[in-house]
């Protein structure tokens, strides 16, 4: 691993180090730290990317981009939107809506290979690609870095060669072909065991794995309470002015401020139909009607029908560069 990259960056890689949620014991606390960790990362790295799916947690971590940006005078970073081709339809719309309603500069990032080889064979989540149809630049990822042997694996997000194909090697080439050096991403401790250990600054540097570049995670200390608390009580009141500024929770989606309507909030319309996560939509359960800040988020579980969370996958994935 190199230790000189990038040479002139100045952050704290063990910031954060064997902290949990409750070690920021308010909500103004949280929302201190992430400012904190999203300026210095707005003024250390060269050419910082923010993640964005339109999820509720990079959703949360752009606002606070936006508002740093805005107080500070930094140029916001451009948004990269990792396509693995199957994504919910309505995200795109929401990603594109927002991008455009905060000046955002949005990017996609696609495993074309992948993608060729889908489209032409009609394939369906779950259909086999057999490796030897796939370039050198897959093949090499699949024998040499996974070290998979099979002849085939399922077009699936959740698997292990799906997963990384599709989202880290799509990430790579982006990092690659747009020279980012710091990549902001609105990963939390609270929402995988593989990420409890993550400090708001943390080196991604062997260039045999990625583009060496680091990761900015300046909402690790929101649980996912805390996200919900800081949409309707700072994000929704900043954005959309008929909320009043002291925040207000609505109850259901006809429950919002007189002449509102969902679209008017940067909040994807999944969450107001009960997902609590957006993986893919092959992926992604819900376990009731309800919006998602309402159900009982600390009873049960975040990440319903996520495979990724089985076993050590997500470790095995986060190793070579996954999220
Ligand atoms: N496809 C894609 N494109 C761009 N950015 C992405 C992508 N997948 C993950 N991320 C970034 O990682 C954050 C956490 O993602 P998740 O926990 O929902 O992802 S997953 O469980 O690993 O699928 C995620 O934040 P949220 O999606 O808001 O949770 C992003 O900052």
């Amino acid at each position: 691993m190199s230790n000189d990259f990038p040479a002139s960056v100045d952050v704290d890689y063990t910031d954060g180090e064997g902290e949990s949620p409750d070690d920021y014991p308010s909500i103004q606390h949280k929302i201190e730290k992430a400012v904190e960790v999203t300026r210095r990362g707005l003024e250390q790295y060269d050419n910082p990317a923010v993640m964005w799916t339109g999820g509720k947690d990079s959703t949360l971590t752009l606002y606070f981009i936006n508002q740093v940006a805005e107080e500070y005078g930094y140029e916001k970073p451009t948004a990269v939107f990792i396509d693995h081709f199957q994504h919910f339809d309505s995200i795109t719309d929401f990603v594109e809506h927002w991008a455009d309603e905060w000046g955002i500069d949005l990017v996609y990032a696609r495993n074309d290979d992948v993608g060729a080889y889908v489209e032409e064979h009609g394939l369906e989540p779950g259909d086999d690609i057999p490796v030897d149809a796939l370039s050198e630049h897959n093949q090499h990822h699949i024998r040499e870095i996974l070290e998979f042997e099979e002849d085939a694996f399922p077009f699936l997000l959740d698997t292990y060669v799906g997963n990384h194909l599709l989202k880290t090697v799509a990430l790579n080439d982006a990092l690659e072909e747009y020279d980012i050096d710091g990549v902001i991403s609105g990963v939390r401790w609270d929402e995988q065991e593989a990420r409890a250990d993550e400090t708001f600054f943390s080196p991604r540097h062997d260039p045999d794995l990625f583009p060496p570049h680091d990761r900015i995670q300046p909402i690790l200390q929101f649980a996912e309470t805390d996200v919900w608390d800081a949409f309707w009580n700072f994000v929704v009141p900043d954005t959309v002015d008929a909320f009043p500024d002291e925040g207000y929770i609505p109850q259901a989606d006809d429950d919002l401020p007189e002449g509102v309507t969902q679209a008017d909030v940067p909040i994807s319309p999944k969450y107001f139909a009960g997902f609590r996560s957006l993986g893919s939509e092959v992926s992604t359960e819900k376990t009731t009607e309800e919006p998602a800040w309402l159900q009982n988020l600390e009873g049960t579980t975040e990440r319903a029908g996520r495979a990724q969370d089985k076993e050590d996958l997500m470790e095995r994935l986060r190793d070579l560069g996954y999220m």
